[in-house]
């Protein structure tokens, strides 16, 4: 039996299409979800284990490994996905937001697999843990420099968790630019932003999904990022 992959914040979007393509393949998977969006009684529907998870809650990592240990005595992968794309114009309370973006993006993974760690060891296959992050990490963002340097952390934290845990756990980052837009975003928005990339086009969730597939089926790649930004790079 596949021991599952655990997916957060995976409710809507990148995480939801992951979800979606991996109960496709038969592959086993858990996530968490902050936000009940209509879709998690269909995928409850397909066998996929949903779990409520405000990781802004001082005991929620501690509650989630409680949960996942209750059920599960391996997991094959751990994907960081959960995610919030807040700034500075919209946050004046930079003590906070600088906080919230730490804790979302580098605390709880961190957090996550130090407490999981022994069940990836436990899969009967070697296991990954990928995280996402961002373009941003290598040029900074001064509309969004909390979230920026809390994406470099989970960029840090990739190459220190590939260390610890060679060789039976890989390690990597997917750090895309533009994958899909918000459904609120304005149409001058998504010109100026489909100018920034050399390919110039809004590719999808696929674009992630055939990352972490790549990832999953090496043996090899650990420590490292793949970059998914459309040759943003060389504008
Ligand atoms: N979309 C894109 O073009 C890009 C995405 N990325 C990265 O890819 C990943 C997926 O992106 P995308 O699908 O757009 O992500 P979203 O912005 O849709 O966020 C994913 C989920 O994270 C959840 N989340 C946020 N904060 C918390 C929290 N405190 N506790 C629990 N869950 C939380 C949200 O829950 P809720 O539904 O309740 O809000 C949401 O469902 C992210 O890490 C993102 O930074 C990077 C570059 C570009
Ligand atoms: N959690 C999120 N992070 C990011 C998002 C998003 O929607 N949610 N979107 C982006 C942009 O697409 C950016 O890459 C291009 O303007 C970045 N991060």
């Amino acid at each position: 039996m596949t021991a599952p992959i655990l997916i957060t914040g995976a409710a809507q979007r990148i995480g939801l299409a992951l979800v979606q393509h991996f109960v496709a393949t038969g592959q086993p998977v858990v996530i968490t979800y902050r936000t009940r969006h209509n879709v998690i009684d269909e995928l409850e529907q397909s066998g996929v284990h949903c779990i409520s998870v405000d990781f802004d809650n001082s005991q929620s990592v501690e509650q989630l490994q409680e949960t996942l240990r209750a059920r599960y005595s391996a997991l094959r992968a751990i994907i960081h996905n959960a995610s919030s794309w807040d700034c500075e114009a919209n946050n004046p309370d930079f003590d906070s937001l600088f906080d919230n973006m730490m804790r979302i993006h580098a605390k709880v993974p961190y957090k996550l697999n130090l407490a999981l760690a022994d069940l990836l060891l436990a899969s009967p296959v070697p296991a990954d843990i990928i995280h996402l992050t961002d373009y941003v990490v290598e040029t900074g963002s001064p509309k969004h420099i909390a979230y920026a340097a809390s994406k470099a952390a989970l960029d840090n934290l990739t190459r220190s968790f590939a260390t610890k845990f060679a060789p039976k756990i890989k390690v990597n980052s997917i750090a895309p630019s533009l994958i899909i837009f918000n459904q609120d975003d304005p149409p001058e928005y998504r010109e100026k932003t489909l100018k920034k990339s050399l390919m110039g086009i809004e590719p999808g969730c696929k674009e992630i999904i055939n990352s972490v597939e790549l990832l999953l089926n090496s043996d090899y790649i650990t420590g490292r990022t793949i970059p998914v930004d459309g040759g943003r790079h060389l504008k």
